[in-house]
């Protein structure tokens, strides 16, 4: 099968338009066709020995999220007081997650034992399978934004409490949790490059021609 070049073209327009979501997310819920082809997209994702390592779990009670929203509200303080003078000023201003207004969201786990103990392609670098959850989450942030759906990732949380409030197994590993929903509008830039956190870097300062070279950018 060829890409034709409209096709090629419009891979290219959802990378380079897709944001990181945070903000305007609007209530409207993902019609359950739409959520089962991100979702399909998202299992379509390469995996280590094909080991398909990810679950999905979809969270759409608000008081679920109202919880999940307290333990970002602590690890986001913890965060602050890692960041000194102006940095933490700037760090605190800033709109790091979107969990009680996107309508969904979907905490994306690993399972390290699902074709275990011996698997193809991980044994000399073990953590390819958590690699392998992380493409499926890309797939999922690229099928979102071909459907003109935000999505926004949220770190700043312990996975203890996710753990806690969605029964996740101490065998499996927490990958991520994901702030799903329609959006007012997709943003040009990324959020922190808009508020002055940091800039996207030239693509030249990032690629070595045969060995790896030290480069100096501004910033
Ligand atoms: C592994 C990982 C973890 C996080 C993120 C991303 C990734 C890949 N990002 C989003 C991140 O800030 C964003 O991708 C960059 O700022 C670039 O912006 P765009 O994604 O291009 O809009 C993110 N954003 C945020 O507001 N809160 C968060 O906790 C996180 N955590």
């Amino acid at each position: 099968m060829t890409i034709t070049e409209n096709e090629r073209d419009a891979v290219y327009k959802t990378i380079f338009s897709r944001r990181d979501v945070r903000r305007e997310f609007k209530s409207t819920p993902i019609p359950k066709t739409v959520l089962e082809r991100m979702l399909l997209a998202a299992h379509h994702a390469p995996s280590v020995g094909f080991m398909q390592p990810w679950d999905f779990i979809l969270v759409s009670d608000q008081d679920t999220k109202a919880k999940i929203k307290q333990g970002f509200l602590q690890a986001h303080a913890e965060a602050a007081e890692l960041f000194q003078g102006d940095r933490q000023e700037k760090y605190k201003t800033l709109k790091l997650e979107g969990i009680e207004e996107a309508p969904l969201g979907i905490c994306v786990t690993c399972d390290r034992e699902r074709t275990g103990p011996v698997v193809l392609g991980r044994t000399a670098k073990p953590e390819m399978d958590l690699f392998s959850s992380v493409c499926a989450i890309q797939n999922l942030w690229l099928a979102a934004r071909a459907e003109n759906i935000g999505l926004g990732w949220v770190s700043i949380l312990h996975d203890q409490v996710l753990r806690d409030l969605l029964k996740i197994p101490d065998n499996i590993e927490i990958i991520a949790y994901l702030c799903i929903g329609y959006v007012e509008a997709f943003q040009d830039t990324p959020d922190l490059e808009k508020a002055g956190w940091l800039s996207r870097r030239p693509v030249e300062s990032v690629i070595h021609h045969g060995v790896w070279q030290e480069k100096t950018i501004g910033e």
